[in-house]
């Protein structure tokens, strides 16, 4: 990798190495191969020695749930065979002008997930290490909630003293709640200030949240009257709604307490009907996915769920490291980061920490076409997402540089409405796909099939910490919907076996 063609060696941006007990593992797949092949050799003189009918059958019934057993277990291989370790080396990284990045958050139940902890979620990421101007975050409120609203108004006030606090400070972990959780925080002039005023804001939207909903005494200004009017439209209902669109923060105005930048925060809701099919996650990431286009169209997209908070600052320009080599970037469609939870005690006895499909099979697939998307923690190329968009998408190409014009902010409301998608390939041949209830699975297995590559960077601090189902019950039911919606893959037109290998790409 390292050009040595100049005066100046060019260091890499990031670098890999093939997992050093990857021989062991391979030594390890020979035996137990071994012992399959003796396993199947004792069947099989079993059932050719089977003295009646019934220990004939009885045999055969073992020697089909070992060929299954068998079956997954050689494909399991593939994720031992060459495990990848890919370290970036953000310090490398040219000084020039960073490219534009648009954060999606999702969230969908204000009772579920409460709205502080997904505006912690926003906080944190809005606190990254990264040129302000460049960076917008877009949350997207399924709930069409006016206390989602309500506090993500609160936490844009919060974000013009907690930026510069966090950047001051050089804090690692930039989300408030476990920051001031967290032992290490040292308690110094700033340090009270700043949770005085946090405390301040958690007061106030626990009482809107306690009250169920926004009224005239929460608010204090005449815009902040006029937003929540949409709320007081008798339909205006979590599955039967208009579209809101708010830009909380507008980056070429909103300064911080210190006069920098600040971000863009905006917040949507979809229009939501009845009657017409809304595709969960994959619909509101399809709405976030126009709707950002329109509004600042940055060539990056960062994915992420509302429970997970950004653990380190400097994530971005890791990404960046991968997705900025043009060596690389021509074919790579998203560099994943772990999922990592925080919370998990130590025997961990529901195995909330999926070590397995999070570490191991990622690292795994990074010796292949790379990992498969998780759903969170994923900075997309945006045209690999999008795909190709037809001239009849011509609206979504006059993005405009005043977000909050009206032309913009009509054509944004337009390209949010419940019947956009009508007769649009959106859902299949562009954007996040449909049909599974793991979009994620769905949607990276669809982009290598279709060429792209994707990388697993994972590193020693971990990038996000997410939040573990909080039951056993909760965690059977994400199970269940995982393997349903993984269910759903195999039984369609795109089933992995019959599908990728047609396709002749993965
Ligand atoms: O109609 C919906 C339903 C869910 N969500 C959001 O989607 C995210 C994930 O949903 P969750 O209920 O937390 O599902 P999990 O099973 O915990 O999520 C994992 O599995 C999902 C399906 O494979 C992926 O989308 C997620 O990224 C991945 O973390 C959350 O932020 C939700 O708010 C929506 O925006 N709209
Ligand atoms: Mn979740």
């Amino acid at each position: 990798m390292e050009d040595h063609s100049g005066d100046v060696p060019v260091l890499p941006l990031h670098t890999s190495e093939v997992d050093r007990y990857v021989h062991l593992n391979r030594i390890y797949a020979v035996v137990y191969s071994v012992g399959i092949l003796a396993l199947f050799y004792r069947h099989t003189l079993q059932l050719l020695s089977s003295p009646t009918v019934f220990s004939f059958v009885f045999t055969l019934s073992f020697f089909f749930a070992d060929v299954i057993l068998a079956v997954m277990w050689v494909l399991n291989q593939a994720y031992y065979w060459r495990p990848i370790h890919r370290r970036s080396h953000p310090e490398r990284l040219p000084t020039v002008e960073l490219p534009g990045l648009d954060v999606f958050i999702c969230t969908s139940d204000p009772f579920k997930e409460p709205p502080m902890s997904v505006a912690n979620t926003a906080l944190s990421v809005m606190a990254y290490d990264y040129p302000m101007e460049k960076l917008s975050v877009y949350l997207s409120d399924d709930g069409g909630s006016d206390l989602t609203l309500f506090t993500f108004m609160e936490a844009a006030k919060f974000a013009k003293h907690w930026i510069p606090f966090c950047k001051m400070n050089d804090i690692m972990m930039r989300s408030p709640d476990v920051y001031f959780d967290s032992k290490t925080a040292n308690d110094n002039h700033d340090h009270h200030n700043i949770k005085i005023l946090y405390e301040k804001m958690k007061g106030k939207v626990e009482a809107v949240m306690m009250n169920g909903r926004v009224e005239e005494h929460h608010l204090h200004s005449e815009i902040e009257h006029i937003v929540f009017q949409k709320w007081k439209q008798e339909r205006f209902t979590r599955q039967e709604h208009p579209s809101v669109i708010q830009i909380l923060l507008e980056s070429n105005k909103d300064r911080d307490i210190t006069d920098q930048p600040l971000p863009n925060l905006i917040y949507i809701s979809r229009e939501k009907h009845r009657s017409v099919h809304h595709h969960f996650k994959g619909g509101s990431l399809n709405a976030l996915l126009r709707v950002s286009k329109v509004m600042t169209n940055a060539p990056f997209i960062l994915t992420l769920d509302c429970d997970m908070i950004s653990n380190d600052p400097i994530t971005p320009r890791r990404a960046m490291c991968f997705l900025l080599d043009e060596a690389m970037s021509e074919n790579l469609a998203y560099v994943q980061f772990p999922q990592r939870f925080r919370g998990i005690n130590e025997s961990d006895i529901y195995g909330n920490e999926y070590t397995r499909i999070f570490s191991y099979n990622l690292l795994g697939m990074n010796g292949t076409k790379g990992p498969n998307y998780v759903g969170t923690n994923t900075f997309f190329q945006r045209r690999a997402i999008e795909g190709i968009l037809p001239t009849c998408e011509e609206t979504l190409k006059s993005t405009m540089t005043i977000i909050s014009s009206t032309k913009v902010l009509d054509l944004a409301n337009k390209v949010a409405g419940a019947t956009y998608e009508h007769n649009t390939k959106w859902g299949c041949e562009f954007g996040f796909r449909y049909g599974s209830l793991t979009e994620d699975f769905y949607t990276g297995f669809i982009l290598h099939c279709e060429g792209w590559r994707s990388i697993y960077c994972s590193t020693e601090r971990p990038a996000f910490l997410g939040e573990v189902t909080p039951t056993l019950y909760d965690g059977l039911n994400q199970m269940k919907r995982w393997t349903i919606g993984l269910f759903e893959v195999v039984l369609s037109r795109h089933n992995t076996f019959t599908y990728g290998i047609k396709k002749g790409k993965c």
